[in-house]
């Protein structure tokens, strides 16, 4: 069967001689085979054709292209599709028929040109950009490397140390600061760039510009010497900072092969690379995160009714602690004009500090402009009653967590907005459905559940109750999106997704610690599996009275599966409650710097015995894989549950909610992928051993007992009628 093609390009030869070339796969533009095989076929007419004395490459709709189709990955990796020849796209196409042809081609950039765009465009003799234009290589980000000879031009054209920056950060840079790079020629009006472009191909042909082979310059290398310890610095900073990954190395080892043998060796090393790149693990949960992140916003029977987000002008916030100034900064910073509610003077001019102190911060660092802090401040107001409410469309709750205090709020919101505002409400934990228990307007009622601090973390729980209207739902997701947030759409239970799926892991922790494994020792290992920091760390940082207001919460909701431990409450009794208090598992200096402190084993010895539990010799030598197996499958047994109850429509979306509001390493795919590469049955199998061995904390879930039993994959698709959304 012949399969659906993607994409094309377009030739037009004009009047002037010039072959305008056009690269057409919506939305981005992507180079899909399609589109690469059309692009080679229009450069070999245009090169055979008499009347074409140059080229530009352009992309419609003012995109000139996102880069490789990164699904074209996926079919590899699954042998959909077999691989072509190594280099025959990067050497043979780009190199040896584009750039080395007897006829020049500038590259017309609008929009974007990321990855494979951009190495297509630095394969052509000239760049031209409209400002604004992102350019980049994105590629490590995703797993892969740059692949069609970015590794080998990018250091030519801008010099080793920023291509190194560029390609290891995976940031693009504007076409303005391309330019002063030597990566755009020059950067004329989205208007004129295809005339401008095709003047400056002719003027190549007929020698009144430099006709630039990328591959070839030399100009922007440094010598040997200096470009061997730039190298061994940026290899020593990757190892650091990203120990768990091979493919940054792999790619300085192109980069290297090509400065130290030439482009031709450079551009045969980042090809075998590129292809043995592509089916490493973590390059394929890589890519399931970007696909599974642009996922989120699409959610059966709220996003497929052709909905259009209403606009939100105005937004007001009920309290200014922590969490409502971090959300009133969210949203200044995207324009949102934003009125702050306190109850007193003092407590708003503490919540209007705070969000001027987060700005602040940006400005210091230099982040953000005098200028620009002052008009982003202009947009907050305060106030200390609901008069201004009366033009809201939107209001987010952020108070503490009481519901009498919350069924109030809603209640009042409920006389004072207008009949279309949402009314959101920050909570962490409790019943939606209870907090609008006193109002009339449940299909409007919505959880907009933040991440601290709200400003910098970058998920969104948008949790919806069997009422919340689709159309509240798609407008949240809008807002979301424009505050630069990833928003995943959950159901409303204990914990949402996030906070549910992750309260074993703390409890898993303490279970360890009490029964003798070095908290430590589980701290570095889970920090070495790629979590931020353990989960004694985080407890530190979190504080331990939200740490025991939170696992009070699972205890009451699922007392069949908590592990009740003492440590901490028996800290708190001494006055030690995380590194707020400079004293938690840790010890902190004034830099916060955490040092592990003897004292601990103290207060986990009292525990034990209050507890009645006794040291297991066994858990006290557990491996670091051990620790790992016993500290994350009871968080995948969670997960499983959550996903079975229909509180997330696709396992995808708890990966992501993973990632997003944990720091679950994106490298291992998010908690539901990672948990089928390691398989179904084996974590069964444990979980079920461990179960038997110390209690249901361990045992496995109806949803998990089912499908581990056969081995099958817990992240494929509920049948319809078990998802209860
Ligand atoms: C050999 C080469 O060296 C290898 C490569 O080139 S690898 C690819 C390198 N390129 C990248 O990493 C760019 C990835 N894309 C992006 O960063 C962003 O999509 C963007 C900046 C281009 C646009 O962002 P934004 O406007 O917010 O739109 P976004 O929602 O992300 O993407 C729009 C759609 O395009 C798709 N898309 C974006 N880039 C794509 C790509 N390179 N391949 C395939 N699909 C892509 C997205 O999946 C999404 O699809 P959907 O609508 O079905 O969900």
């Amino acid at each position: 069967m012949a399969s659906r093609t993607k994409g094309k390009t377009t030739m037009e030869v004009g009047g002037d001689g010039v072959a305008v070339i056009t690269i057409i796969n919506p939305p981005v533009n992507s180079l899909s085979f399609d589109v690469l095989d059309n692009l080679k076929s229009n450069y070999e007419e245009a090169l055979g054709r008499n009347d074409v004395k140059a080229i530009v490459i352009t992309g419609a709709k003012g995109k000139f292209s996102g880069g490789f189709d990164i699904s074209g990955f996926g079919e590899v990796q699954k042998g959909a599709r077999k691989e072509p020849k190594v280099g025959y796209l990067s050497i043979d196409i780009l190199t040896d028929l584009f750039e080395a042809a007897r006829k020049p081609s500038v590259a017309a950039i609008d929009g974007l040109a990321l990855g494979g765009g951009l190495e297509l465009a630095m394969a052509c003799h000239a760049r031209i950009s409209a400002p604004g234009a992102l350019l980049g290589l994105p590629e490590l980000q995703l797993g892969v490397i740059p692949g069609f000879g970015g590794t080998q031009r990018l250091p030519r054209l801008v010099g080793l140390t920023k291509a190194l920056e560029m390609i290891l950060t995976s940031k693009p840079v504007k076409a303005e600061e391309g330019h002063s790079l030597g990566l755009v020629d020059a950067v004329v009006p989205p208007a004129e760039l295809l005339n401008a472009a095709r003047r400056w191909a002719l003027d190549i042909a007929g020698r009144r510009k430099p006709w630039v082979c990328s591959v070839l310059k030399t100009d922007k290398l440094p010598p040997l010497g200096e470009a061997r310890e730039i190298l061994k610095f940026a290899r020593e900073q990757t190892r650091k900072q990203a120990p768990n990954l091979k493919h940054p190395l792999m790619c300085l080892e192109a980069v290297e092969v090509g400065i130290v043998s030439g482009p031709r060796a450079g551009l045969e090393k980042e090809a075998q690379v590129g292809s043995q790149v592509v089916n490493l693990d973590t390059t394929k949960s890589l890519i399931h995160v970007f696909f599974s992140q642009r996922g989120t916003t699409k959610v059966p029977g709220v996003t497929d009714r052709g909905l259009v987000p209403r606009k939100i002008r105005k937004v007001a916030i009920i309290g200014g602690g922590l969490m409502g100034s971090g959300i009133a900064t969210a949203l200044i910073l995207s324009n949102y004009t934003v009125i702050l509610k306190e109850v007193n003077e003092k407590f708003l001019e503490a919540g209007i500090g705070r969000v001027k102190a987060n700005l602040q911060s940006r400005v210091k660092k230099g982040r953000m402009s005098q200028e620009k802090f002052e008009k982003t401040m202009s947009l907050l107001k305060g106030s200390l009653d609901y008069e201004s409410f009366r033009d809201v469309d939107m209001v987010i709750e952020a108070v503490i967590e009481n519901i009498s205090l919350k069924q109030q709020i809603f209640a009042d919101l409920e006389k004072y907005c207008p009949q279309h505002c949402i009314l959101a409400s920050n909570t962490s934990t409790i019943d939606l459905n209870k907090i609008g228990e006193r109002t009339k307007s449940q299909d409007r009622i919505v959880g907009a559940h933040f991440f601290s601090p709200a400003h910098v973390m970058p998920l969104l729980e948008i949790v919806r109750t069997n009422h919340t209207s689709p159309q509240v739902i798609v407008d949240l997701l809008d807002v979301g999106k424009k505050i630069k947030k990833t928003p995943v759409v959950v159901g409303n239970c204990t914990g949402f997704a996030v906070n549910r799926m992750f309260f074993p892991y703390t409890q898993a922790a303490m279970f360890l610690a009490e029964r003798g494994t070095d908290p430590y020792l589980i701290d570095r290992a889970v920090s070495k599996f790629g979590m931020p920091m353990g989960p004694f760390r985080l407890c530190d940082l979190v504080g331990f009275g939200v740490a025991i207001a939170t696992a009070t919460q699972f205890i009451e909701n699922f007392p069949e599966r908590t592990n009740k431990s003492m440590i901490i409450p028996l800290m708190q009794e001494d006055k030690r409650a995380g590194e707020a208090t400079r004293k938690g598992f840790y010890l902190y200096d004034d830099k916060r710097k955490a040092k592990p402190d003897p004292e601990i084993k103290k207060y986990i010895e009292k525990a034990r015995s209050v507890s009645g539990v006794s040291l297991d010799p066994k858990l006290a030598k557990l491996t670091e894989k051990e620790i790992i197996e016993m500290t994350f499958f009871p968080v995948v047994n969670e997960a499983c549950r959550v996903f079975a109850e229909g509180i997330a429509v696709k396992a995808a979306d708890l990966d992501i909610a993973g990632i997003m509001g944990m720091g679950f390493p994106p490298y291992r795919g998010g908690i539901m992928f990672w948990a089928d590469s390691v398989g179904s049955k084996y974590i069964y199998s444990k979980l079920d051993e461990w179960s038997k061995t110390y209690g249901d904390f361990f045992k496995p879930c109806a949803f998990l007992a089912e499908r581990g039993s056969k081995g099958a994959p817990l992240s494929a698709p509920l049948e319809q009628s078990r998802s209860r959304l």
